[in-house]
């Protein structure tokens, strides 16, 4: 099994397996700040002509912000002492057309970076979730789903909320902030100095609060997916909730984990509390020096008093951009973070992975062996050891034992849903690891207990058999699986939508359906597991004679509690403990008195003398 352990002795259920921090402890290595903008970059570089329009705006932008100052220092510098009061009103004009012009070029580029923003969120949420599609069976065994679908949702806008508006404001700032550093060194470079003295101590801080709310981020994001999970689970099993009379439980378990993402939160907005009146303290530094130097300056006679009034303009202006620092680095921590989840999924490499010229199977007749193959979820728990098990074509197999004995994992390696860590399993002498995935599921059909419906209509889940089957080949699937006349008694016949999982459908109709979609798929091998253990007698016979059909002339495994549903098979394997302890047909069995024979007392116990 050796192949299977990684070198830092983390078990990999399946091949070359490249999991992330979800499963085996293994720390992927976190996304930087750096890889975060790089990816950004990748997925809006084709949207340059709108960020170039986004980046023409904002240079405009800054422009009129650096103008409106310099109409101030005109106005005092100039027009009130030499009493030029016709000019006033072009001053007043000037002010409110850059107001105006301020307005219009800040709502062009706001629009632009907002629809470049959902351009890349959408493409960030394609990605992931192709990727997460790509991703094997084991991924989601390791994985919280409501801890998934925050990272698809929550994660991927808090992205696009970063790109749409603080990138933008990030823009301004830069620009605003050169125009107006260069103007301010060349008009007294003293004065802008001393300021920018100031500068190196908000950076520090900036950088000692950043780490600290980066982690506090991840911390919210986290308690989000957890949310976010425990209402996936609530919500998807309310009526055992409450069946189990569990609301009250269910609630106060609710109540922890909101209470744990409000502690997340209030530990971020202490953290941002403590950050910004440091920063306030810093830009009133800034202050406290233009008006004392200035000052000092304009007694001397070097300063005029329009400069003092349009470098206090200025400085609040240059003061912006430290000032959204603060907001900005908490958006692009909280981006980071968010992004550090989307990595982990994106990072994680699906373990059963094609060989690179892998064949493609052809149509098969359906004989599996299962040779000396070793096989375990984790290393600790070793579910198959040295296994041989030979399914002939054609024929009916089937598996039985108490629970826990191996049965669903052995039906799960034939799709290679998993991977064997040792041994071989083949189709027909093709090995499964020879052959292309796609090749190889489309000609397994899998029947469970668990029935999945998609939420759609009745025709369109019968059709995820086979995408290209036409109207009449739906309906003659559905007639096969005694499901045809419940259909169409509905008013909407085939069109019939059905919520999420199905809730209009009964057990029954539902398992129908899903034998209709698998006959629709017209598999050569079949794989039964428990698809008849909850039904009433009554569903039970509809359905076994859908099963029938289903079966007719392919290669099936059947797993089943129910002995009744298996007398007929052609073979059946008995399991224990992931060994086989006995194997034959029904009443070689029953004549053996062994486990299949007890097994069988057990469910069907023979009267007992009448006294
Ligand atoms: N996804 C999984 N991750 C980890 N362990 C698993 C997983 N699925 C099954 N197991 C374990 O593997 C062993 C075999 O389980 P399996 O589901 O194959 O048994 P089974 O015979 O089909 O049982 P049942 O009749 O109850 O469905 C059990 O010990 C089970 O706990």
């Amino acid at each position: 099994m050796s192949d299977n352990y990684s070198s830092n002795g983390a078990f990999r259920p399946g091949r070359g397996m490249g999991m992330g921090r979800f499963g085996t402890g293994e720390k992927v290595k976190p996304a930087s700040v750096a890889g975060m903008f790089g990816r950004i970059y990748e997925h809006a570089r084709r949207e340059w002509p709108a960020i170039a329009a986004a980046i023409g705006c904002v240079i405009a932008i800054s422009l009129l912000e650096f103008i409106v100052p310099q109409l101030t220092k005109y106005t005092i510098d100039r027009l009130i002492p030499e009493r030029r009061l016709g000019e006033l009103i072009y001053i007043g004009g000037g002010v409110l057309g850059a107001a105006v012009a301020l307005g219009a070029l800040n709502y062009v580029s706001s629009s632009l970076m907002a629809s470049i923003g959902q351009k890349v969120l959408y493409k960030f949420r394609n990605d992931l979730y192709r990727h997460m599609q790509s991703l094997d069976v084991s991924f989601f065994d390791r994985n919280r789903t409501g801890d998934l679908m925050s990272r698809v949702t929550n994660d991927v806008s808090i992205l696009q909320q970063m790109i749409s508006s603080s990138m933008m404001q990030l823009f301004t700032d830069f620009f605003t902030f050169g125009a107006i550093a260069l103007y301010m060194l060349w008009i007294d470079w003293r004065l802008t100095l001393l300021l920018l003295a100031t500068f190196p101590f908000m950076i520090l801080t900036t950088r000692l609060f950043g780490r600290r709310m980066r982690s506090s981020f991840r911390k919210v994001q986290e308690s989000v997916a957890d949310v976010s999970d425990h209402l996936h689970n609530s919500l998807t099993g309310i009526r055992l909730i409450k069946s189990f009379t569990a609301e009250d439980y269910e609630s106060e378990r609710f109540s922890e984990r909101a209470r744990r993402n409000m502690d997340a939160n209030i530990r971020v907005v202490r953290l941002r509390a403590a950050y910004e009146p440091i920063i306030d303290l810093l830009n009133f530094l800034g202050l406290a020096i233009v008006l004392v130097f200035g000052a000092w300056l304009a007694i001397n006679g070097e300063m005029t008093i329009g400069t003092i009034v349009a470098f206090l303009s200025y400085l609040r202006l240059l003061q912006n951009p430290i000032r959204h620092v603060s907001r900005i680095i908490n958006t692009i921590q909280q981006s980071a973070a968010a992004h550090e989840r989307i990595m982990e999924v994106m990072n994680t490499k699906a373990d059963i992975v094609e060989k690179d010229n892998a064949d493609t199977l052809p149509p098969v007749r359906g004989h599996i062996v299962f040779r000396d193959v070793e096989f375990g979820y984790s290393r600790e728990a070793e579910v198959l050891s040295r296994f041989n098990l030979e399914l002939e074509a054609g024929q009916v197999t089937a598996l039985v034992g108490s629970s826990g004995s191996g049965k669903t994992t052995i039906a799960h390696l034939i799709p290679r849903f998993y991977d064997p860590q040792a041994g071989e399993i083949e189709i027909d002498g093709y090995s499964l690891k020879d052959v292309t995935i796609a090749s190889l599921r489309e000609q397994i059909g899998i029947v469970s207990q668990e029935i999945v419906l998609f939420n759609g209509t009745i025709g369109e889940n019968i059709r995820y058999g086979n995408t290209n089957a036409t109207e009449e080949e739906v309906a003659a699937a559905a007639r096969a699986a005694n499901a045809a006349a419940f259909i169409e008694a509905f008013p909407g016949g085939y069109d019939t939508q059905i919520g999420e999982r199905g809730v209009r459908l009964s057990g029954g109709q539902k398992q129908r359906i899903s034998i209709a979609r698998a006959l629709l798929k017209n598999p050569r091998i079949v794989i039964l597991d428990e698809a008849t253990a909850s039904l009433d007698t009554e569903s039970e016979q509809h359905i076994q004679e859908a099963l029938a059909l289903l079966l007719k002339g392919r290669t099936c495994l059947v797993i089943a509690h129910r002995l009744s549903t298996i007398r007929q098979a052609d073979r059946i394997y008995v399991l224990e403990q992931g060994r086989i302890a006995e194997s034959g047909s029904h009443d070689e069995l029953l004549q053996r008195r062994g486990r299949y024979s007890q097994l069988y007392e057990m469910q069907f116990p023979q009267p007992g003398p009448a006294i």
